[in-house]
């Protein structure tokens, strides 16, 4: 289990660390428009706009190949893009200013841990390539690991420690220097069910703590709700909807679905309900039916029709779309388009 809190080189934090420097913290922690990249013949990102206020965690989603990883590496500056009008990231343009922005930034990547050193070692040595004093590493590298539930396992060798805990370390590692934007991609990856959850949990008490800005990319769709200030869907090569995650979900989920509450449940009419201008599905729930409207106009008329049908009506509440709906219409549509457009070229030939 992890533990309660983490001590880092100092309470500040990174903004007020910032303040006190002397700079101006960027109010936006990452400002993108028309990111363009390109592998050979294939299109990865054609038009990325994004602006990020920092603070608070962002989850980028997207299907397997949709450029999440190529986005995070351009802004990282581990990739150039082929073309963008605005990359900033903490205030700096990209890629001439990747060196102001390196030592503010934690990225997790997947290689990235010597697996013949402890993981405090590992740790430690990470903390000192990014100018820490051997002393701060150390303490900072014990607190981390602590947090993360291997404390127990800090003197051992990372090569011995399994997945799930590798994954735990490498998170730590991109911590380790108290970044003011730390990306994490797929942080989850190769962890069970419970240890994916608990460490998204973490993720979103670290960022409420320490006022960071957390820029992630995950499949996990409900933890990613859950906790993700805003999120972007990232399909055929651009951000096809961003905001709150329950905006989100609205905005690509335009039906509303309502639950009715009848006593007793089994009086209610699911066919004379099916059969009222405006609905779409009736499916039968504990305690009476959750009834999918094409529009949210019709939910009046459907409202008086069923509360005049036999059986006390108890209870009438929206039900709103998850992330999870939203992102798989967004993907199906899209998918849908995509056939089309490649039947219609492949019919006008
Ligand atoms: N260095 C590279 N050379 C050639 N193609 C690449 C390279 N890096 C990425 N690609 C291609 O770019 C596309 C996007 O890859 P990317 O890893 O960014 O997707 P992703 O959204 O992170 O996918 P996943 O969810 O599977 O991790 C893929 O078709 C991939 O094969």
């Amino acid at each position: 289990m992890m533990k309660e809190a983490t001590t880092f080189p100092s309470d500040r934090t990174p903004a007020v660390e910032a303040a006190a420097a002397g700079q101006e913290s960027s109010r936006f922690a990452i400002e993108v428009a028309g990111l363009a990249r390109s592998f050979g013949e294939t299109t990865v990102l054609d038009g990325v706009d994004l602006r990020l206020e920092s603070g608070g965690v962002f989850g980028l989603l997207g299907p397997n190949g949709a450029g999440k990883t190529t986005t995070v590496r351009i802004l990282t500056g581990v990739l150039r893009a082929d073309r963008a009008s605005c990359l900033r990231v903490l205030g700096h343009d990209l890629p001439d200013e990747i060196a102001s922005v390196r030592p503010h930034i934690g990225v997790q990547t997947d290689t990235a841990l010597y697996d013949r050193l402890t993981g405090l070692d590992n740790l430690t040595f990470f903390g000192r390539l990014y100018g820490m004093s051997s002393a701060d590493a150390t303490r900072a590298a014990h607190a981390l690991l602590d947090r993360f539930g291997l404390g127990d396992r800090q003197a051992h060798r990372v090569g011995t420690y399994s997945k799930g805990m590798k994954q735990k370390a490498l998170i730590a590692r991109a911590l380790i220097a108290d970044p003011e934007l730390v990306f994490l991609d797929e942080p989850t990856a190769g962890l069970d069910p419970e240890a994916a959850h608990e460490l998204m949990m973490y993720i979103h008490d670290l960022s409420i703590e320490q006022g960071r800005t957390f820029f992630i990319t995950s499949h996990r769709l409900e933890e990613m709700e859950s906790i993700c200030t805003k999120v972007g869907v990232l399909s055929r090569g651009r951000i096809a909807a961003q905001g709150a995650p329950a905006e989100v979900a609205r905005m690509l989920v335009p039906d509303v679905r309502i639950r009715i509450t009848v006593a007793p449940p089994t009086v209610l009419d699911q066919s004379a309900v099916l059969a009222l201008e405006g609905v779409r599905t009736v499916t039968p729930v504990e305690s009476g039916a959750m009834v999918e409207l094409t529009t949210r106009q019709a939910v009046p008329a459907v409202v008086r029709a069923i509360a005049a049908m036999p059986g006390d009506l108890l209870g009438i509440a929206e039900e709103p779309p998850t992330l999870e709906e939203a992102y798989l219409r967004l993907v199906h549509t899209q998918e849908r388009v995509h056939t089309q457009e490649g039947a219609a070229v492949g019919g006008a030939r």
